[in-house]
């Protein structure tokens, strides 16, 4: 379980993170979302025990990472540009995480040796930006570690690896109940992959939710009448967006589906249609929500 309660980072007069909570149940895979700036990497790094926050709390199962050995030690994070010492091979890479990890698992380097299928006798800056990535998913998934923290991580992994990789980590999740935190612009990616969402806009958390509960709290609706819409079609719900497209009304409704049936049914439409939003359109809304100027952009 990690806990982030009220932290705040500050660099030269730029709040990065404001008062920030967060809460990452064991064993999910939480998908950190934010528009640039909004204070991503800088919060990953302090749960990585990289930086320290100004003010506030950091725990992992309890305790605080930061200058706290026996913790970075369950911990790995990846960053957005994996680094590696200059001139090392992958074996002595890995020699080297073995000497500072202390779950490291030779048994299953050897085994991943079959998915990636690089030359560990090879110096890692000859590699391409793929391949060193692939790396840094090698060594961290021997590893072995109670926390994958990962920032941008499939950048650069072609579509085959990528989805290996997904798999290893989900069985790492399900086997031996390892907690991941992603940060990610790929919506569609985190979409696939997380049970848990978090968005961060300009250093605060807007919200966090379990993806079903979030997918389930908001909808598109399509919905015509005869002559005007009714005054009550609103009323009763928080309408994110709304838009005219000859006789139909486009909205992005919050609410329980079939609170919006029950409502907008007795009205008596001539058309009506209650759909999902992708995790990409509840985004974009959402946000929208907050004031940030996101085009409106119906898909
Ligand atoms: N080392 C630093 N020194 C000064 N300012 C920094 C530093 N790191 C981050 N910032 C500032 O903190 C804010 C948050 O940056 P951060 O890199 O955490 O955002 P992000 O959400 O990861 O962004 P992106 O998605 O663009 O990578 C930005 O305004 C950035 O300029």
């Amino acid at each position: 379980m990690i806990e982030v309660i009220g932290v705040t980072k500050e660099f030269d007069g730029t709040e990065a993170l404001q008062n920030v909570q967060m809460h990452v149940k064991k064993s999910s895979i939480y998908g950190l979302l934010g528009t640039n700036g909004a204070g991503k990497t800088t919060l990953l790094k302090i749960l990585a025990g990289i930086y320290k926050q100004d003010s506030g709390k950091v725990h992992i199962n309890g305790v605080s990472i930061f200058e706290n050995v026996n913790m970075k030690n369950k911990v790995i994070f990846l960053a957005d540009i994996p680094y590696f010492f200059s001139h090392y091979t992958v074996r002595q890479m890995a020699n080297y995480y073995k000497s500072m990890y202390e779950a490291w698992n030779e048994e299953r380097f050897q085994m991943l040796h079959n998915i990636f299928t690089l030359d560990a006798t090879q110096k890692i800056h000859r590699f391409s930006k793929g391949m060193q990535r692939q790396v840094a998913f090698w060594l961290a998934l021997s590893s072995m570690p109670d926390v994958l923290i990962l920032d941008e991580p499939f950048d650069g992994l072609d579509p085959v690896i990528r989805k290996k990789v997904k798999n290893l980590i989900v069985q790492d999740v399900a086997e031996r109940e390892m907690t991941v935190l992603v940060s990610s612009h790929n919506l569609r990616e985190v979409e696939d992959f997380c049970d848990h969402i978090g968005i961060l806009h300009k250093g605060k958390i807007l919200f966090e939710k379990e993806l079903d509960d979030l997918q389930s709290n908001i909808h598109k609706v399509q919905v015509a009448f005869k002559g005007e819409d009714p005054e009550a079609l609103l009323q009763p719900f928080h309408v994110l967006y709304s838009e005219k497209r000859g006789s139909v009304t486009l909205m992005i409704v919050k609410g329980e589906k079939a609170d919006i049936l029950k409502h907008i049914q007795q009205l008596n439409p001539i058309l009506f249609d209650v759909l999902p939003l992708s995790l990409e359109e509840i985004f974009v809304y959402e946000m929208g929500d907050t004031g940030y100027a996101v085009q409106n952009i119906m898909v």
